[in-house]
């Protein structure tokens, strides 16, 4: 016996005895989905051993029947689910069975806060598979052979879930798994064909393959005496047509959700689902769902994301991703194909014309179903959105061609309640713009509260005008994308000059030439004013102007239209490049410290009050300073300046 064969005994990856630790008192509440997960693992190997024959069809070794068997042992105190799928070789079990192949997953135990009942949300959400084993079983044996190797290379992996594992070589005649549980002492409820039916039906009765088990024995009367009778008979206990081909009419709420749990290895409920029949030049199904909870790993950009691809009900494929764009990637659910060919490649899928059609109908389809949900039951929706909004938020950037459908899905935060929970439609904004209000306006900042208290709101708040406030990171480029909506156009309260806000006043409010001409004495009387702080500034801003947004701050500053908004240039900085756009300052020439640097004739004050003057703008819409030292120190400077005037000691 050589290596490669002899019995070995090797230690579980850290995460796996981490993940088994937790699980095993995580899930002790809801231990029966160990059968699902050991059965939806046998289905999964049955649908790659028949994708996997469709190239090679030796591979079924003459046995095409193919079905996963559940039975046990009352003696032996065992349960067994055997599998005549794909297999494993002894490679295989090593790094299937003792590592933990998924990304993220040291960042998801990290996540793991020690509280049982959120645990288990998250571990749900990670999908414990093979593991839950452990919650029943005090050892676990596997005995596998893959498809297309010989007898002798069957391999017997065995566990008692603790630190360690054995592997070693057997010889196996029959190809496929044959996972041996022995039960804890006091799980033998388990023992019970009744029981084991029960949990099949309600967790495995729409799975592609038919799950058989021996039927019970029974007795007879025959010549008044009671004739016990065994059977060596199977029957099929659960119905096995694959969920999706069966009419809509037959399957009930449970079933779709336990179909859902099985292809999305998710414990919770799905939120919502569609389920089409698509007939005419091309034929194909969908099932489509939504999860109530992001999984643990929405943000990780490689992990597998799309549906499961079937061609006329043979698997084909996980994560299928040409048929989702980025932004739905929080979709699961299935597509069946009568025309795609069954030997259809991920390359295949990249460049085919069904494949872009079905595709542009799965979007319309979730697009649809996340539309109608916002208009029937809207708390829901707003719960979907607090899940994925942030997701569908890189929609208008990817879809151009389905932009207004997602625009009218976003939600907001705006001043109209200025709640940080975003729940505003843009159908809501378009509802309270004033009569002959032509824009849609936007702030965004660092947080929520930057952007509700930020100076560049105070005149479009003294006018009752609506602003949105946005602090996602995603924000800056999503308006990027979203240049208008309903033909009105978005525009950043924080960018350019001040639009005209005369429709926001009434007749008699608006600009008369007595107020034109008063506007323009103010420029004539604050142009010295702004020529020196200018001046004083250097190349810290492009321009200093009189500011009409301002009702109560003293400056702020803007971007010029065209240029980059400072919160934008933050987001960029942050990101490792180089930008030097330098901001316009604007001055409020009614506000009492831009008067009385009007006045002061001290050349030294002066540039220390104009440094304050654009420094507490930087810092009122979220920036950093690049010198908050100084910044401090010149502050402390005014107040004590202000102290002493205070006490009637000018210090002039
Ligand atoms: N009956 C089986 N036949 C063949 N391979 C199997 C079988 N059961 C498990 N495996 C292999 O072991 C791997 C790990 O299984 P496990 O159930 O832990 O995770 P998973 O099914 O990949 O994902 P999830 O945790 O989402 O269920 C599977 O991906 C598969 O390769």
């Amino acid at each position: 016996m050589n290596v490669a064969t002899a019995k070995e005994t090797r230690g579980f990856e850290t995460e796996v005895k981490q993940l088994l630790h937790l699980m095993i008192h995580a899930l002790y509440s809801n231990k029966e989905i160990f059968l699902r997960e050991l059965i939806s693992n046998a289905s999964d190997a049955i649908d790659k051993l028949r994708f996997a024959a469709i190239s090679n069809s030796e591979l079924f070794e003459g046995d095409t029947e193919l079905a996963i068997h559940v039975s046990y042992d009352k003696d032996a105190n065992t349960i067994t689910v055997r599998d005549n799928g794909i297999g494993m070789s002894r490679e295989d079990t090593i790094s299937h069975l003792g590592t933990i192949a998924k990304s993220g997953t040291q960042a998801f135990l990290q996540s793991l806060t020690g509280d049982q009942a959120k645990d288990r949300n998250l571990i749900g959400q990670f999908g414990v598979g093979f593991y839950s084993s452990f919650i029943v079983a005090d050892k676990v044996t596997v005995k596998t052979r893959k498809a297309g190797l010989p007898p002798e290379e069957g391999v017997c992996w065995e566990s008692a879930g603790e630190g360690d594992y054995t592997v070693e070589n057997i010889e196996l005649p029959e190809r496929g798994t044959q996972i041996i549980l022995h039960l804890k002492p006091a799980e033998d409820e388990f023992l019970s064909g009744l029981r084991l039916r029960n949990i099949v039906g309600k967790y495995s009765d729409h799975i592609n393959v038919p799950v058989y088990m021996k039927k019970e024995p029974y007795s007879h009367w025959a010549e008044g005496k009671e004739v016990p009778e065994d059977t060596t008979e199977q029957e099929v206990v659960n119905r096995a047509t694959a969920l999706w081909v069966t009419p809509k009419s037959e399957i009930d709420n449970e079933a779709y959700c336990e179909f859902y749990k099985h292809i999305a290895h998710d414990f919770e409920d799905p939120m919502l689902w569609a389920h089409n029949k698509v007939e005419g030049k091309f034929e194909y199904t969908t099932l489509l769902y939504i999860p109530s909870k992001a999984p643990y790993d929405l943000w990780q950009p490689n992990k597998p994301r799309g549906l499961k691809l079937y061609v006329r009900r043979v698997f084909i494929m996980d994560d299928a991703e040409q048929f989702l764009p980025s932004y739905l990637r929080f979709v699961r659910g299935i597509i069946d194909s009568n025309d795609l060919p069954l030997n259809i490649s991920r390359e295949i899928l990249q460049s085919n014309k069904l494949v872009d059609a079905i595709r542009a109908s799965v979007i319309k389809r979730v697009l649809g179903m996340l539309a109608d949900l916002a208009k029937s039951d809207n708390e829901k929706y707003l719960k979907f959105w607090r899940e994925f909004g942030q997701v569908l938020k890189e929609g208008p950037a990817e879809d151009f061609v389905n932009k207004e459908a997602i625009a009218k899905l976003l939600r907001f935060s705006s001043t109209h309640n200025d709640n940080e929970t975003q729940e505003i439609s843009l159908d809501d904004y378009l509802s309270r713009m004033k009569p002959e209000q032509e824009k849609i306006y936007y702030i965004a900042a660092d947080s929520f509260n930057a952007a509700k208290n930020s100076p560049h709101l105070e005149i479009f708040r003294a006018k009752g005008v609506e602003v949105l406030l946005l602090s996602d990171r995603i924000d800056e480029w999503l308006m990027s994308h979203l240049t208008e909506y309903e033909k009105k156009q978005f525009h950043s309260v924080a960018a350019g000059k001040l639009e005209n806000l005369d429709f926001v006043k009434s007749e008699h409010e608006k600009e008369s030439e007595a107020d034109k001409e008063k506007k323009s004495a103010d420029e004539a009387t604050f142009k010295d004013l702004l020529i020196k702080v200018k001046a004083a500034l250097g190349d810290k801003v492009t321009e200093v102007r009189l500011s009409e947004r301002l009702t109560t701050s003293p400056s702020c500053i803007v971007s010029d239209e065209g240029q980059m908004s400072s919160h934008m240039q933050r987001i960029l900085r942050q990101a490792g490049q180089a930008v030097n756009n330098q901001p316009t300052l604007e001055l409020n020439p009614h506000h009492l410290l831009v008067l009385r640097l009007k006045d002061e004739q001290d050349v030294s004050r002066f540039h220390d009050l104009s440094e304050i003057l654009l420094d507490q703008a930087i810092l009122a819409e979220g920036g950093q300073l690049d010198d908050p030292g100084t910044f401090v120190k010149r502050f402390n400077e005014l107040l004590l300046n202000v102290a002493h005037k205070g006490n009637g000691n000018s210090t002039n």
